[in-house]
């Protein structure tokens, strides 16, 4: 079967318990990521779970999503791809409740390394955080490590 680049529009989660974008995780921020033009968009809204500061979001809150979102950069090559570094700059304080719209694109790819952007901005179009990462294709074979005892959590609609 031969891979076909995807569409514009929504992406499938990586898989249903997945902490960025898992539909079934109760601990998850449900990322919806979405195709369009090449690049990928993630709204997000983070909310008092997330939180640092008093009603500033937490750091590690911004990364596990920036981290998820750079993920779905595995649907545009047709290969899984995982982290192997991430470096964010947090430009302001992401404020608990506000809107945040955050594109990531692949700027560039060499062999097995896929080198990818990602910006984070508020409703007003100011910039939150900027970040970059270094994702490696592996082979679904990277994946077959212990799984979760609730296995009924794949679907067709997932990839793992
Ligand atoms: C179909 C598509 C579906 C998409 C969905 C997929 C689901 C995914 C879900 C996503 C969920 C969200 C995301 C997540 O949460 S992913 C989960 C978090 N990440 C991980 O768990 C990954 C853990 N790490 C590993 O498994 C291994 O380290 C991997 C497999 C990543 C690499 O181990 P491997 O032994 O294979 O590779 P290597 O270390 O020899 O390095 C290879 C090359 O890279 C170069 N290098 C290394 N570091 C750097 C650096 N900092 N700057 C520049 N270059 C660097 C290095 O010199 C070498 O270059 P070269 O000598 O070859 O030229």
């Amino acid at each position: 079967m031969t891979w076909e680049p995807p569409h514009d529009g929504p992406l499938p989660q990586h898989h249903h318990n997945c902490l960025g974008c898992g539909d079934r995780n109760p601990h998850g921020h449900h990322l919806q990521v979405r195709l369009e033009g090449g690049a990928l968009h993630a709204r997000h809204t983070f909310d008092e779970r997330h939180a640092g500061a008093p009603g500033i979001t937490h750091g590690g809150a911004i990364a596990t999503v920036l981290d998820d979102v750079f993920g779905f950069a595995g649907y545009l090559i047709g290969q899984p791809a995982v982290t192997r570094s991430l470096s964010i700059d947090y430009d302001r304080p992401v404020p608990v409740g506000a809107i945040c719209d955050i594109t990531a694109r692949l700027e560039r790819r060499e062999d097995r390394k896929l080198f990818l952007t990602a910006e984070g901005v508020d409703a007003s179009g100011a910039r939150l955080f900027t970040a970059r990462a270094l994702f490696l294709v592996v082979d679904l074979q990277h994946f077959h490590g212990p799984r979760p005892p609730d296995s009924s959590a794949r679907s067709s609609r997932t990839l793992l």
